[in-house]
């Protein structure tokens, strides 16, 4: 069942078209990401399905409400964590979720009952008497997730959970997310981080307001602008890297090239043969490793993706 849809949702600020012709399907208890560069239109597209700001054009619905006629319906109904989700840095945290909680007019019995479940369920009963002034940024966000989800959502709209926190904070944080899906929660996540969209079951990218990707990771590698007819994708590790891409970059048969962890990755034609990229490098004193193909990393697809966007 489509839990989000959308047809043709734009998007204009004077005349400048924030979203442009957005048309997207999301799925009972997906996890979809939806990725772009800064102000390509993400968190426009959130406020639009959440019913906070009217679309120009096109329409959308969540859980079959209509964003626009059934407003009040869809904020009781989804939850939205913002990018600069508003704590009380001075309420403890067992009052931010009362205040939370009371926005949403949960009756007093109700809302003891919710606040105790989320304190226990996200590890935060330690915390509850401290001020949200005074926590780390992980736990933080574990706070701010526990205030969006108080009213027991069944769409969860978050911007950027995890900008700015640690590895370890953002893995539990999404292994909370992962347990809430696998209870048919669905998910509208924007992240400016590669593995955690590897995570999502599928994706959309957009850019300067349009779609130009939308898919499984699996799909989106394959996309033609990705998987690019008589090219392969290699890694090749050389010492000094920083000499290895600049003798790879003006090499007329790679059209991709750059420094990926201790390796260069390149988009190189495939008739190319290993040994003739080993002289190559070889000739201007860099030592070749090992060279091997491998499979697109997402930010491999959403840099070809711009790439052929731009040349558009
Ligand atoms: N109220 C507004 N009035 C005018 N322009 C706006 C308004 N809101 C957003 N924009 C513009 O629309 C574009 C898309 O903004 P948006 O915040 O949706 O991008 P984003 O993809 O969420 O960016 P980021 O990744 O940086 O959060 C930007 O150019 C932004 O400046």
């Amino acid at each position: 069942m489509s839990v989000i849809e959308t047809h043709d949702l734009t998007k204009t600020f004077d005349t400048f078209k924030a979203v442009d012709g957005l048309t997207i399907e999301v799925k009972e208890g997906e996890i979809y990401g939806f990725l772009g560069p800064n102000g390509s239109g993400k968190t426009t597209v959130i406020k639009m399905l959440c019913g906070l700001l009217i679309p120009s054009g096109g329409k959308a619905s969540v859980l079959g409400f209509d964003t626009v006629k059934d407003g009040e319906a869809i904020r009781q109904n989804v939850g939205y964590m913002s990018q600069k989700f508003s704590l009380y840095e001075d309420l403890t945290v067992f009052e931010n979720m009362h205040f939370y909680g009371s926005i949403y007019g949960l009756i007093p019995d109700v809302l003891e009952k919710r606040i105790d479940f989320l304190l226990e369920k996200l590890n935060l009963v330690l915390y509850k008497e401290r001020l949200a002034g005074n926590l780390s940024g992980g736990w933080k966000q574990r706070l701010a997730f526990a205030c969006a989800i108080i009213h027991e959502p069944k769409v969860l709209f978050l911007d950027e959970p995890t900008a700015g926190i640690d590895p370890v904070a953002r893995r539990e944080l999404w292994d909370i997310f992962f347990e809430y899906a696998a209870n048919g929660i669905t998910f509208f996540v924007t992240t400016h981080y590669m593995d955690e969209a590897e995570r999502c079951g599928s994706l959309g990218y957009i850019y300067r307001g349009k779609l130009i990707a939308n898919g499984t990771l699996l799909e989106l590698r394959n996309h033609p602008s990705v998987k690019v007819d008589g090219y392969i994708r290699m890694e090749i590790n050389a010492t000094p890297i920083a000499k290895a891409l600049e003798i790879l970059k003006k090499c007329d048969f790679m059209q991709e090239a750059t420094i990926f962890g201790r390796g260069v990755h390149v988009l190189c034609q495939r008739e190319v043969k290993k040994e003739q990229i080993v002289a190559l490098l070889e000739k201007s004193g860099v030592v070749c490793e090992e060279i091997r193909e491998i499979e697109s990393s997402l930010e491999d697809v959403f840099v070809a993706l711009t790439k052929k966007e731009n040349e558009q």
